[in-house]
């Protein structure tokens, strides 16, 4: 992989093809995400959207790639489980591997940010599944990532939690405007949070959907009405049933 961009996107690939063993996963990609953009990866099972999220992760050198990508040096990953270590408390576990003089204040503050103020101290283990992941998504923007890679992150969480982390990260990310690439099975997930959905069928890009509606978004406005449907049909569901 490449870490610099040939153009002003955050993200290029060209020509990306990538597979493991004898068996092709992504087919022939080229994209190009701009800086800032919050891109949601939508695809049925098996598609290969965590393949092309962990490729531009820098993750599984065993893959056989052909083409070319780039993305930023400086990227964050947040998977579907958050990933804390048991044995340190929770603001230990955002300032591991931080290299910042005020890393201590800097974990203190963002654990407020996403209101986990008075949980700095505590085991992860004595968290809820939401807090946990509140806590995974502080400890990857205290990097202050120029890519943040999210794969499911509230998949396993209640739909209220859901609900909630969706605001969360919206605000977060509007202040620290990394470009976002989610990975989701949810299509209103997509249709709240993201500029452009991209939509993998095998391994290729088979819709690419950017649209410009305000924020707070709802479901009940006619543009986002119509890409549900659409969506819903390329994912072969049909959104009568829903
Ligand atoms: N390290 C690996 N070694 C071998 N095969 C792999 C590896 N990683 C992924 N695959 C295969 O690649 C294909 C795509 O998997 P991937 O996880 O990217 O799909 P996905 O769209 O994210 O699926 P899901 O929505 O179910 O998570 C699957 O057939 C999977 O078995």
């Amino acid at each position: 992989m490449n870490v610099h961009s040939p153009s002003f996107s955050s993200v290029s690939l060209r020509n990306l093809s990538r597979g493991f063993d004898d068996k092709t996963i992504l087919k022939d990609i080229t994209l190009d995400i701009p800086k800032g953009q919050f891109v949601a990866l939508l695809g049925e099972s098996g598609s290969g959207k965590t393949t092309l999220l962990r490729a531009l992760a820098g993750l599984d050198d065993d893959a056989k790639t052909e083409g070319e990508f780039w993305a930023p040096r400086n990227t964050s990953v947040l998977f579907q489980d958050a990933r804390l270590l048991p044995w340190m408390s929770v603001v230990d576990n955002l300032t591991l591997g931080l290299r910042r003089a005020d890393a201590k204040p800097a974990a203190l503050a963002m654990l407020e940010a996403v209101g986990l103020g008075d949980k700095a101290d505590v085991w992860p283990a004595t968290l809820s599944g939401g807090q946990k992941q509140r806590a995974a998504l502080a400890r990857s923007l205290l990097r202050q990532p120029q890519l943040l890679l999210a794969d499911e992150p509230f998949g396993a969480l209640d739909a209220l939690t859901r609900i909630r982390m969706h605001g969360l990260l919206f605000h977060l990310v509007e202040l620290h405007k990394p470009t976002v690439v989610l990975v989701t099975h949810d299509v209103d997930e997509a249709l709240l949070l993201s500029d452009r959905v991209l939509v993998l069928k095998d391994g290729r890009i088979a819709e690419d959907h950017q649209f410009a509606l305000s924020h707070p978004r709802s479901a009940g406005h006619p543009t986002f009405i119509e890409l549900r449907q659409t969506l819903l049909r390329s994912l072969g569901v049909e959104p009568n049933l829903v």
